[in-house]
């Protein structure tokens, strides 16, 4: 993770967001599989423009689901502030991932894998690569997906993972990135933090983050997809005025879990968003910061928040009985 206190200046950039599909249970085929997808993805658009940064769903290289997580696990041993040795790494995912970024030359968020830790435990974790393939940080999913709507989804992601504890960003030569993970999205708090303040690891101090873009990998599903998988994405854009993007796999009916696909990006002007179907494909944006800083020129709610009013959210939480 970046420990600079200030964000990098705002500039133009080209995003290439893969809606993966054909993801099995033979990891070897998916990683193959999202190494030729990242190739395409960075050649760019159709106008030829090149991709900045390039981004893979939550899961991409195993099946989704609390029995597979174990299955498919990947030691990473990242330590934020520490290089970090690809060479000696144990990850397969880490090593292919920061190959293809080396080799295309762009910044990589690399979806999402079951990572464990050291000592035993599941993590869902994405992994974010530099154009020269160093592992400059990774984002453990905080809040895990357990829901149950009777008759149409239960799922207990806490059943086998473990939950991350901390607000993760990255800074490129041309924005300050945050990070989630699918479920993440729903938390309001969290996407606000991003893109006002946070902890910087190094000094623990609460810093600005002040990130200009989110990006999840994610998988909703055919239930919560059509309720929410839009709606949550431009309220995040327009609660923080930042640019807001889910990255899905492509819809698979004969899998166990049947995701929603329909990759999108919204800007924080919501005059504007480029979004896939449900299949496999590849959706190239240019990310303009005019509109991000027209949004908080002309709606200012990011200078106008009244933190003295409601100092602090967690104080006034029900205590439980
Ligand atoms: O929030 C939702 O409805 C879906 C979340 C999800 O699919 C996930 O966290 O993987």
């Amino acid at each position: 993770m970046s420990q600079l206190a200030t964000a990098p200046t705002f500039k133009p950039f080209n995003l290439a967001l893969i809606q993966l599909g054909g993801i099995t249970s033979d990891k070897n085929a998916n990683l193959k599989h999202a190494r030729e997808m990242i190739l395409k993805a960075a050649g760019g658009s159709e106008d030829g423009k090149k991709a900045d940064l390039i981004v893979l769903p939550e899961c991409f290289n195993s099946p989704y689901g609390v029995d597979h997580f174990p299955n498919y696990p990947e030691r990473i041993e990242f330590k934020a502030g520490h290089k970090y040795d690809i060479e000696k790494s144990q990850s397969e995912s880490v090593k292919m991932l920061s190959a293809a970024a080396k080799e295309v030359g762009a910044w990589i968020i690399g979806g999402s894998i079951p990572e464990q830790d050291t000592d035993d435990r599941l993590y869902n974790t994405c992994t974010v690569y530099s154009p020269q393939g160093d592992l400059v940080a990774i984002h453990r999913k905080v809040h895990l997906f357990d829901i149950d709507i009777p008759g149409k989804i239960t799922f207990k992601e806490s059943e086998t993972l473990s939950a991350g504890t901390s607000t993760n960003f990255f800074d490129t030569d041309f924005a300050r990135i945050g990070l989630g993970i699918c479920y993440d999205v729903r938390f309001p708090e969290m996407a606000a933090i991003a893109a006002r303040k946070g902890l910087n690891p190094a000094t623990l101090l609460t810093q600005c983050i002040g990130c200009h873009a989110l990006i999840y990998p994610s998988a909703f599903n055919m239930t919560t997809g059509p309720m929410h998988w839009e709606l949550l994405q431009r309220s995040r854009a327009v609660d923080n005025q930042i640019y807001f993007s889910m990255c899905s796999p492509a819809r698979d009916v004969t899998s166990n879990y049947i995701a929603w696909g329909h990759t999108m990006i919204v800007d924080p002007m919501q005059v504007g968003f480029s979004g896939a179907a449900e299949d496999e494909t590849i959706i190239h944006v240019h990310i303009d910061p005019k509109t991000f800083h027209e949004a908080r020129a002309g709606i200012p709610v990011t200078t106008q928040r009244r933190f003295d009013v409601y100092v602090d959210v967690a104080a006034s939480e029900p205590k439980e009985k």
